[in-house]
């Protein structure tokens, strides 16, 4: 093994003044879930994108992103389908391991995908540790709290980090549609006792997706693991995207919780058409694209 940094910086490192951030931090090492519940306990918010491939995941990677969850959200926005509902273990297990492939130091947490858990905690833990060893993610995530406490409790038990999912649960869309979750008091009751279950059956974070803020603001103090809100205000610990929702390359109309940070189908759209003109017309290839 060589290592990049010098024995005289170590000491350094390991100082409270150098405590590394999760975002904005010099540190190269993999981000683990320890480091998601000290931020917790300083107080710091973080940010985590969806990737789907390699390149993209590099990217995020590069750009300091600490944890990058390869979302079953790959059915709309990278396979074509109108639902998460069709998503396999063969593709999650695939685009989760070119996603590790592409980082070093995010987090990698890979979706378990509609059908890979329901059947119970055996099926489940199956399934997590294909994520693991074919694909190399450090966590994986799924939805359901109480609903899926057995699930979750044996994972964990096993060594894999459990990330839950509460809130819009994607996977129930035949059962839910896409609307605001926990808005009467028992359906926020409810959401309350799923965070409970989930941090009690060892879950290390909590997705709250499309729920009140002050619901969210409110499990968010009620729990020691960290929340991770889409579309669920800005009291969460941590604040998740789909990254083709929020680089705007999805198209279509986006849900209201989404902000668009760039337009890359129009870039990307600008870019074809005048690759496609320059061939037309005769403009590209020139000379120096050329081989004599
Ligand atoms: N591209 C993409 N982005 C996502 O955020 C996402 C997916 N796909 N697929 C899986 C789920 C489905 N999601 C969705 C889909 C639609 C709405 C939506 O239309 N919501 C309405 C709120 C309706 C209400 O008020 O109850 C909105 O206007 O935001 C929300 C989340 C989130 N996830
Ligand atoms: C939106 C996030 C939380 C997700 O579950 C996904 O990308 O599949």
């Amino acid at each position: 093994m060589t290592h990049a940094v010098s024995p005289a910086r170590e000491p350094a490192a390991a100082s409270p003044s150098a405590t590394p951030t999760l975002y904005g931090g010099s540190g190269t090492r993999r981000i683990t879930i320890r480091d998601l519940s000290l931020a917790k306990e300083r107080g710091e918010k973080w940010p985590m994108l969806t990737a789907y491939d390699a390149m993209t995941a590099s990217v995020f990677d590069e750009a300091g992103i600490p944890v990058i969850l390869v979302g079953d959200s790959m059915g709309n926005c990278h396979l074509g389908y109108d639902t998460t509902v069709p998503v396999t273990m063969d593709q999650m297990t695939m685009l989760s391991a070119a996603v590790v492939r592409g980082t070093s130091r995010a987090l990698v947490i890979g979706d378990m995908p509609f059908g890979s858990y329901q059947e119970g905690a055996v099926q489940a833990l199956r399934s997590a540790t294909r994520l693991v060893k074919e694909a190399g993610v450090g966590a994986v995530k799924l939805e359901g709290g109480e609903r899926s406490l057995a699930q979750t409790e044996l994972i964990v038990q096993a060594g894999i980090p459990v990330m839950s999912h509460l809130g819009l649960t994607p996977q129930s869309v035949n059962a839910m549609g896409y609307r605001v979750q926990g808005r009467s008091d028992e359906a926020a009751h409810q959401l309350l006792r799923d965070a409970k279950a989930a941090q009690d059956a060892g879950a290390f974070a909590v997705v709250l997706e499309l729920v009140p803020a002050e619901l969210a603001a409110e499990v968010t103090r009620s729990l020691h693991i960290p929340t991770v809100g889409i579309g669920a205000g800005a009291e969460c610990d941590a604040q998740v995207l789909v990254w083709t929702d929020m680089m705007g390359l999805t198209g279509g109309k986006m849900p209201k919780f989404v902000k668009q940070y760039a337009n890359l189908r129009q870039t990307m759209n600008d870019a074809a058409k005048a690759f496609a003109e320059d061939v037309v017309g005769g403009a590209f290839p020139q000379a120096e694209h050329a081989f004599h």
